[in-house]
């Protein structure tokens, strides 16, 4: 998918200022960067839960394009488009009075349409590759953060994307609960999903990513592989960010 020339404001504050970025069926992207640097927004606007003022967009056959005069999609155009980009947040956002299975095929029966056994089975099918086979009768109050997670993942996946985005979907874990997170992710990766993910998680950055992107104050500051990025970074604003980071979480 690609993304060109994002701007994205809220009111005077201009929180992306012409941001672009093409990610390779496949590639995997992390975004990192200084709290408030627009990692979470240029996100969102990859699959237009926030609309950008102007750029362009295109994902699979989804094209759009943003600027003065030009038309919002329809929110038909937007409900494909986010058929094929799925999106895991921070907080899971599961249905509470639905059990894991049907959290997990909620999307196929009622977007998709797809019939019920064959959902079940694709959420099965699901529940086991995220390691919770075992819990698709189990209400969502009764997991950790990181089962829960993990559902949302599932999700996510039932509706066979093209593209994952990831949204810091560790911060809101107990430390002892993100590894368990991370791995899920890591074996999408290995089975070639495209991802683009913000997270705080550098070392895990560094390791499953293609490419590292840091953002600074609403523009992509430095793109490149993880060693150019994280491991030996030359832009001096990089630098120290990475600095205070491990300061952070020495
Ligand atoms: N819906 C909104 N309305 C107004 N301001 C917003 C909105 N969403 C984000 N912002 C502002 O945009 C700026 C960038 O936020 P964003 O969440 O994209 O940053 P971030 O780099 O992801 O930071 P963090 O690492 O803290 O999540 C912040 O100043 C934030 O307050």
């Amino acid at each position: 998918m690609s993304a060109e020339g994002i701007h994205k404001a809220f009111g005077t504050h201009q929180v992306l200022k012409g941001v672009s970025l093409d990610v390779a069926r496949g590639e995997v992207v992390t975004l990192i960067g200084a709290s408030g640097s627009g990692k979470s927004t240029f996100l969102r606007c990859l699959n237009l839960l926030e609309l950008p003022q102007a750029g362009k967009l295109a994902a699979g056959e989804h094209r759009f394009e943003f600027g003065t005069g030009r038309k919002a999609p329809d929110d038909a155009r937007l409900a494909l488009l986010r058929r094929d980009v799925g999106m895991v947040f921070q907080h899971f956002n599961l249905f509470p009075h639905m059990n894991v299975l049907a959290n997990v095929t909620e999307g196929p029966v009622q977007v998709k349409g797809m019939a019920k056994a064959e959902a079940n089975e694709l959420g099965r099918d699901l529940l086991d590759k995220v390691g919770l086979a075992d819990k698709a009768d189990a209400f969502p109050s009764r997991l950790s953060g990181g089962q829960k997670q993990r559902v949302a993942i599932a999700r996510a996946l039932a509706m066979k994307p093209d593209v994952m985005l990831f949204d810091e979907v560790t911060s809101a874990l107990d430390p002892e609960l993100v590894s368990e997170v991370l791995a899920v992710i890591r074996n999408l990766a290995a089975e070639g999903m495209t991802m683009i993910l913000v997270t705080h998680e550098m070392a895990f950055a560094a390791d499953v990513s293609n490419r590292v992107g840091f953002m600074n104050e609403g523009v992509m500051a430095e793109i490149g592989s993880p060693d150019d990025v994280i491991r030996k970074p030359r832009n001096p604003r990089l630098a120290t960010f990475l600095e205070r980071f491990h300061q952070g979480h020495g």
